[in-house]
């Protein structure tokens, strides 16, 4: 029995460590993941993570949880390939763990249940310590594809919508390190609940703006980087979940390219609203 899937990327509009609401939008960027099972009664669960130096911890964990959901003795093998950064603030985690769901369930062929692979995906995640608040804006946002606003803690999505698939979504990765420092995030709750309230007005881009001044502020990462795309035409700029890579919206990436790359690496790609699918 095999399966396969993919998931997105996600940017992040609202960032929901502090207040435990969220926003974000899927992007064009995937991670594929392969499954296949087998029926030894043995439950032995091993992955292998084909582009990246990291530990298949993550993986093994999700197929486990499907199995351990349908109460199968199956063993497994499970392999990913990824074309997103990963601990860079594109939601890597919750990217991996829906595919990996979403693949173990092909691979079973059993009827997709949207909600119950996006719990099992974020049960995988808890697991594994890979999130504070089950990241259910990144998961969505990954899974359903377009915008999506949502209560984290109540596992509610408020609002959905979709990016303009003409524009340019312009990464930066910049050679800083990962910080997530949930006390200092906290401090500035009430700020990010201003924030907040642009993204449930469909402000998206002042919320994506003001969100990024916040967080790279309390997360000691620059500010200026999120002005200079501002200076070279962005719509919106800011920094995506805890960083350290930065997001901006453009008509036209390659301006916001030009002063970026002197930080770091700039990916160019665009928005995605479709979403997760089996591939
Ligand atoms: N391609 C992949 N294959 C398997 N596991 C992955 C992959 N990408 C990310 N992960 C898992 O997700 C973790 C990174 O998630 P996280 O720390 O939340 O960072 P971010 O979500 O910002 O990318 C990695 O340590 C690994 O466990
Ligand atoms: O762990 C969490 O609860 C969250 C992590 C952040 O994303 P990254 O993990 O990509 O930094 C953030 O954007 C999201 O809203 C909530």
């Amino acid at each position: 029995m095999e399966g396969s899937a993919y998931a997105l990327a996600s940017g992040t509009i609202i960032n929901a460590i502090s207040i435990g609401k969220g926003s974000a939008f899927g992007v064009d960027l995937k991670v594929y993941a392969k499954v296949r099972l087998i029926d030894d009664g043995k439950n032995i669960v091993k992955g292998k993570v084909l582009d990246a130096n990291i530990k298949p911890n993550l993986i093994e964990r999700c197929v486990k949880n499907v199995l351990e959901y349908f109460g199968l003795d199956y063993s497994a093998y499970v392999e990913t390939k990824t074309e997103i950064p990963i601990k860079s603030g594109l939601s890597s985690s919750s990217a991996v763990s829906n595919a990996t769901v979403l693949a173990t369930f092909d691979a079973l062929g059993e009827k997709i249940d949207d909600e119950l692979v996006l719990n099992l995906a974020i049960k995988s995640c808890f697991d594994e310590n890979l999130t504070v608040t089950g990241a259910y804006d990144d998961a969505t946002a990954s899974y359903y594809g377009g915008i999506t606003v949502t209560d984290n803690l109540k596992r509610l999505i408020i609002k959905r919508d979709k990016l303009k698939e003409d524009l340019d979504i312009i990464i930066l990765l910049p050679n800083y390190k990962k910080n997530v420092d949930v006390d200092r995030m906290k401090l500035i709750k009430d700020y990010v609940k201003i924030a907040f309230n642009y993204a449930l007005k469909g402000d998206y881009f002042k919320a994506l703006f003001l969100n990024g001044i916040l967080y790279a502020s309390a997360l000691n990462f620059p500010t200026n980087i999120i002005i200079d795309a501002l200076s070279a035409g962005a719509i919106t700029a800011g920094l995506s979940g805890t960083g350290p890579s930065y997001v901006a919206i453009a008509e036209n990436g390659e301006k916001v390219k030009e002063v970026w790359k002197k930080y770091g690496k700039v990916i160019i790609t665009k928005p995605n609203n479709e979403g997760a699918k089996i591939c």
